[in-house]
């Protein structure tokens, strides 16, 4: 296990603390959460009681090898907490996530939840959100307009974007469990990011965008030097 991802471990594992019997939990997606499953899996072996919704394909086959115990948001729509990772987040708890292509998904679980517990290593929180390329979710009608008016939204805001479809590993465009496309837009930095949140959200092709406004409750951040918890 490298330096980083034994960080995503215990960040993982402290988040799992707050995991109570009878609890209805999201359970993300990412190299971060894939420690959480794995935790969660042991902790019911052992005899916890739960069930959770995951957020992608990828998360729901590593749940059911480890034994947890699935529903579904039309079976169980009110859920406890959710866990999941992101590819940046500032002190403000504000996100971009989506780095695994989940984030569609990732976002109606989080929404669902009474509370969203973040787990990071600590190089994922930013005094600024930005550099991480920010990952929309496009339809493919109209995927030529949509990006144009992505970009009319920025320039409305006074950012500037470059905009790159995503490809998967075989060089095919990536599909996201929805069937979507996802397109990664670099900013640098977004300067109003509850804003452009907004405006992404308003552009019809769009599907949903990596901005996470007021869905995080809280964040436990390890670093080498120790678990840090922001927000509790
Ligand atoms: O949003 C996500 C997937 O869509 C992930 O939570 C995010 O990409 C972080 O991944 P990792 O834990 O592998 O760094």
């Amino acid at each position: 296990m490298t330096d980083t991802d034994d960080l995503k471990r215990q960040a993982a594992l402290a988040a799992l603390e707050h995991v109570t019997n009878g609890m209805k939990l999201g359970i993300g997606t990412g190299s971060t959460a894939v420690h959480l499953v794995r935790g969660l899996g042991e902790r019911v072996r052992g005899g916890l009681h739960i069930v959770g919704v995951p957020t992608s394909e990828r998360t729901a086959k590593l749940a059911r090898e480890e034994g947890i115990p699935l529903t579904t948001l039309d079976e169980t729509p009110h859920l406890d907490l959710t866990i999941d990772g992101a590819d940046e987040l500032d002190r403000s708890l504000q996100l971009i996530k989506g780095g695994g292509g989940a984030l569609l998904r990732e976002k109606i679980v989080a929404a669902a939840s009474d509370r969203m517990i973040v787990i990071a290593d600590g190089s994922k929180l930013v005094d600024r959100l930005g550099a991480f390329p920010l990952p929309i979710e496009v339809n493919h009608f109209g995927f030529g307009a949509t990006l144009h008016a992505i970009e009319a939204a920025a320039h409305r805001l006074g950012q500037q974007v470059t905009l790159k479809r995503r490809l998967a590993a075989d060089g095919a465009p990536f599909v996201t469990d929805g069937g979507h496309a996802i397109v990664d837009a670099s900013f640098g930095l977004i300067r109003e990011p509850e804003a452009m949140s907004l405006a992404l959200a308003a552009i019809p092709g769009v599907v949903e965008h990596g901005l996470f406004i007021g869905l995080a409750t809280a964040a436990v951040i390890a670093r080498p030097d120790g678990v840090v918890w922001l927000g509790a």
